[in-house]
């Protein structure tokens, strides 16, 4: 138990709390009215509302700022509903996620934009790459990678046609409860999920649910959707599609791997800005000879630039032909980082910078 420090009553205390929760209230619309007065200067000189740069800006502002005991960590989740609802009274912002609802996608898309920008279910990858080229949304989310599971590679494909930049990563823990509508181990008769989603609970599933079918389908959201259904059948999916869905948790956490994290992207048509730490992906080609991925990597490692990843990918127009991405620590705007690159232009068939974007905490 905490000691007591204070000499008031609860009914006192709160109603100091009432008092202040008003001034803050009265704030947040000064604020609100300020934000609306941006976008208007914005669309008088033809600006982008969303200014992630000076986002940042104010959070790390604010974190240093803070003289506690308000905790540092979460003035980042506050400012970035405060920060997500005054946008929206500039301008609505539209962002593409993997759907449908209550994907791990549409988790981290509501981590990342706070929770009044639009978000738009698509029915795959590729739909969420079109739906931010062809302009109808000002951003997309895609996942990229697994800490358990690897790398998505049809995310990874993507990027050898489309002209896409990634603007942001946003890394979400992924943890798995099994969902249904009775919320009684006993009623399971079928299981549903997304086979990464199963790969993750194998052994929780042969231990509680032996004999017990599981289906594969699309997406964990998909199975929690079936379920709503089908009171005999149980789906792998988040805290949140129970909620969205209406089922009860059977169980949580039935993932045999604690620390299971996703690496997600949010794609735009622009480059961000630099931002102090960054990281940059790229793509590059080469020909097919002896140590040539030992020369690719040196005009990084003379430089001193960190390299965090490197992925192949088969290059689908030539059999034994191989796409690299490679990330890299730095925004391609660095000195050192753009020399290194301008050097990897001359080994290569071809480089592509995919994005330079503030690395995920
Ligand atoms: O300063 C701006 O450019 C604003 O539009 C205001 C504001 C904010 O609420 O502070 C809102 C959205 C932007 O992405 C950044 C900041």
């Amino acid at each position: 138990m905490v000691p007591v420090r204070t000499t008031k009553s609860l009914d006192e205390l709160r109603r100091d709390i009432d008092a202040i929760d008003d001034r803050i209230l009265e704030l947040l619309n000064r604020r609100a009215g300020l934000a609306i007065d941006v976008g208007r200067v914005k669309a008088g000189q033809k600006r982008d509302f969303h200014s992630p740069s000076r986002e940042r800006e104010i959070y790390e502002r604010l974190t240093r700022a803070n003289p506690g005991p308000f905790p540092s960590e979460a003035i980042r989740g506050v400012y970035r509903e405060i920060i997500s609802a005054s946008l929206s009274l500039e301008a609505p912002m539209k962002v593409a996620f993997l759907g449908p609802k209550a994907t791990f996608t549409h988790l981290a898309t509501m981590q990342h934009f706070g929770l009044s920008a639009e978000f738009v279910p698509q029915k795959s990858i590729p739909a969420v790459f079109e739906e931010v080229e062809k302009g109808r949304a000002l951003y997309g989310v895609v996942p990229v990678e697994n800490s358990t599971e690897g790398m998505v590679s049809h995310t990874l494909d993507m990027f050898m046609e489309s002209d896409l930049k990634i603007n942001a990563e946003v890394l979400l823990e992924v943890s798995h409860d099994l969902l249904s509508r009775t919320g009684r181990l006993e009623d399971v008769k079928k299981v549903y999920s997304h086979p990464q989603a199963i790969a993750q609970c194998r052994t929780w599933l042969d231990e509680n649910l032996p004999g017990v079918p599981v289906v594969d389908v699309a997406s964990t959201a998909l199975a929690a959707q079936i379920v709503g259904d089908d009171y005999t059948a149980a789906a792998i999916a988040s805290e949140f599609a129970a909620s969205l869905y209406d089922l009860k948790v059977v169980r949580k956490r039935i993932e045999d791997q604690v620390n299971n994290f996703t690496r997600f992207l949010v794609i735009g048509k622009k480059m961000a800005e630099q931002g102090g730490d960054d990281k940059t992906s790229l793509m590059f080609s080469v020909k097919d000879e002896p140590g040539i991925l030992y020369r690719m990597l040196e005009p990084f490692a003379k430089r001193g630039v960190s390299l965090s990843k490197i992925e192949s990918r088969p290059l689908k127009k030539k059999a034994w032909e191989y796409i690299f991405f490679l990330d890299l620590t730095g925004h391609v705007t660095d000195p050192m980082v753009a020399d290194a690159v301008q050097e990897l232009k001359g080994y290569c068939q071809f480089v592509k910078i995919l994005g330079s974007y503030p690395r995920a905490k």
